[in-house]
């Protein structure tokens, strides 16, 4: 980029600048979305903190827990997008997300001087689960969010840190569950207000079959999501995403965006641009244009 584009761009995001500091967004990196571009989307995290945004890290690691079940001689199993979670696959999957993904996260910002600070749900009891009750059965530790420890979070923000949490929930008789991180973000967005939740994905957002072949959908309701879902043209790790997608914005979190962490600046370009990128998910009320 030269340096007149380099103002142009400055010149373009100056009034959102302004708008979204000292606001908070929360970001869920899925575990998908971990490839090619991961430094490049920690340094777009920690740049919204040097403009004066509070970005809350929300990650996932799907993936790398079914690569250690598989080495571990495992089947994953999910139901709806959630892992079938027994006492030995739980064991798996917080060695993975507490003990692998979040430090290699917390320590790529801070290589960048990100100030960024890992806790699991269970630090604090920052994310206070029940067992969840999945209509098609017992689905093991599964955690639904109960209570989200805004207050930890807040300090850390105050303290100009950047919380990157693992989602592994607690109860009050101390056992832990498997949470998907997409629920988990989704709470946290909801309990904190958020100004924005992105979900940071590996598809361009919510893609569905136009007259002219898949497209990215740039604007849903809610009512259309209840469609898709019926029609099966949202499934699998879609299906908890747009849940929380709509559990965030009836919790109070203002935007929600599907955003493809592949997608080179998507987060910087949806921010600061007025460029919609992904799937924007309309709060009840707001219908597409
Ligand atoms: N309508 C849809 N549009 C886009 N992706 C969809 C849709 N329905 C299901 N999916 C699936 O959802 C996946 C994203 O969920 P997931 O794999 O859990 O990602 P992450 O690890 O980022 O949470 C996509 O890779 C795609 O296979
Ligand atoms: C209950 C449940 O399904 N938990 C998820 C937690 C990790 C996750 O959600 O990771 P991604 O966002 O990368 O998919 C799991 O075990 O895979």
């Amino acid at each position: 980029m030269s340096e007149e584009e380099k103002a142009a761009v400055l010149i373009e995001a100056l009034p959102y600048i302004q708008r979204f500091a000292g606001k908070i967004f929360v970001i869920k990196y899925g575990g998908s979305a971990m490839g090619e571009r991961f430094t490049d989307v920690i340094l777009d995290i920690i740049w919204l903190k040097q403009v004066g945004i509070h970005p809350v890290v929300v990650h996932g690691g799907g993936k790398e827990i079914t690569a250690m079940l598989e080495r571990l001689g495992h089947r994953a199993q999910f139901v709806e997008g959630l892992r079938v979670t027994d006492e030995a696959v739980m064991e798996v999957v917080e060695m993975v997300l507490s003990g692998a993904v979040n430090p290699r996260l917390v320590a790529a910002f801070n290589q960048h001087d990100g100030g960024a600070v890992g806790l699991s749900g269970v630090d604090g009891m920052l994310l206070e689960v029940a067992k969840k009750h999945h209509p098609a059965g017992d689905i093991g530790y599964v955690g639904e969010v109960v209570h989200v420890n805004t207050a930890l979070i807040e300090g850390l923000l105050d303290r100009h840190l950047i919380p990157v949490i693992a989602p592994v929930g607690v109860d009050r008789e101390g056992r832990r569950y498997n949470v998907n991180a997409d629920e988990a973000a989704g709470a946290v967005a909801g309990a904190l207000g958020a100004e924005k939740l992105f979900l940071i994905t590996d598809v361009p957002g919510i893609v569905r079959r136009g007259p002219g072949g898949s497209e990215v959908v740039s604007k849903i309701t809610a009512e259309e999501i209840r469609q898709l879902v019926e029609s099966g043209e949202i499934y699998g790790g879609m299906i908890p995403k747009v849940k929380a997608c709509l559990t965030a914005l009836e919790a109070g979190a203002k935007h929600v965006h599907i955003i493809n962490g592949e997608d080179p600046h998507a987060l910087l370009l949806e921010v600061f641009t007025d460029r919609g990128i992904g799937t924007m998910v309309l709060p009840a009320g707001e219908g597409p244009e």
